[in-house]
């Protein structure tokens, strides 16, 4: 068997179009939905990261503010830049690009971030919110993931099983509840797990997200499961890669998201909807 792929630049280029039709509809009405990124040190991904942010705002029709400092930048004054931009009507969605330098508390951070304007969805007013199934701003790489299962027809998991391995607050955990309340049932596989293969040799839909490369090699994988890879790494060539062994595994699989092109298009695309969705709450609530 050879894996179908699921074509993240593909898919995000469908729900951008959709994400533009609804912010020029917003536009209209005298309300451009508006992100501010704020990024402090020179981390050189995130650097690459939130200019596409930025770039993809742009190309969709959003207002987006970069907000740059020097690693050298005190929590308090994050911590008081947050606060003016959540009481900045021009902006409905606010990010704070991670990881953060050390001497700055990322929780802190963001809890700081208004939950109506928390389109990255790491409130923990959010990540409640997904938990008692409330509607809420979901984390955009699961919210991805999500999207990519719902594109092949896997919306509704109703008897299938899923594995998440990982548990970061940012992708296991949420990804975890995201595929509960798409009634799958659901095994989180971590550090501490003792046979990993096991469980995933009896999933259905796979999610490998621990940031380690060939954490699931084809002999984990069932005949015919979906595998979604969040993973990025970089082989001994000094390329991209995700945490799934991509060619022993594409030919057990039925269906595998690529790195690059898979996952990572689809946290951009998810950022852009939560903010649209961000501005249309707004003026529905006004
Ligand atoms: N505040 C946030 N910080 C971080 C998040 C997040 O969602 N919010 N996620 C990651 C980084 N990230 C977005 O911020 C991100 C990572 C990767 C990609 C992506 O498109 N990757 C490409 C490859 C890019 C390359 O060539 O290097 C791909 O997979 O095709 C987008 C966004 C951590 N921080
Ligand atoms: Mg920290």
């Amino acid at each position: 068997m050879t894996a179908q792929v699921i074509d993240g630049n593909a898919l995000s280029r469908q729900l951008r179009a959709e994400v533009a039709t609804r912010a020029a509809a917003l536009t209209a009405r005298g309300v451009k939905p508006g992100l501010a990124v704020i990024l402090v040190g020179d981390n050189p991904a995130s650097q690459v990261y939130v200019r596409n942010k930025v770039k993809a705002c742009e190309e969709a029709g959003l207002h987006s503010v970069l907000e740059k400092y020097d690693a050298t930048m005190t929590e308090a004054e994050l911590l008081a830049r947050v606060e003016a931009l959540n009481n900045d009507p021009a902006i409905h969605g606010i990010l704070v690009q991670l990881p953060l330098p050390a001497h700055l508390d990322d929780h802190k951070v963001i809890e700081a971030i208004s939950p109506t304007k928390d389109v990255d969805g790491f409130h923990v007013a959010s990540a409640g919110a997904l938990m008692v199934g409330e509607p809420g701003f979901k984390a955009c790489t699961p919210y991805g993931c999500m999207k990519m299962l719902e594109s092949i027809g896997m919306g509704n998991l109703r008897g299938k099983h899923a594995v998440v391995i990982g548990r970061s607050n940012i992708v296991g955990k949420p990804m975890a509840m995201m595929l509960l309340q798409a009634n799958a049932t659901v095994t989180v596989c971590h550090s501490g797990t003792a046979d990993l293969a096991f469980h995933t040799r009896q999933a259905d839909v796979v999610v490998a997200a621990v940031g380690k490369r060939n954490v699931l090699t084809a002999d984990m994988v069932k005949p015919g499961a979906v595998v979604i890879d969040v993973g990025m790494n970089r082989n001994d060539e000094g390329k991209l890669c995700g945490d799934v062994d991509y060619e022993g595994v594409k030919d057990v699989a039925g269906w595998i998201t690529p790195v690059p092109g898979g996952v990572g298009p689809m946290t951009i695309t998810m950022l852009l909807v939560s903010t649209v969705e961000a501005a249309e709450r707004g003026l529905s609530a006004a």
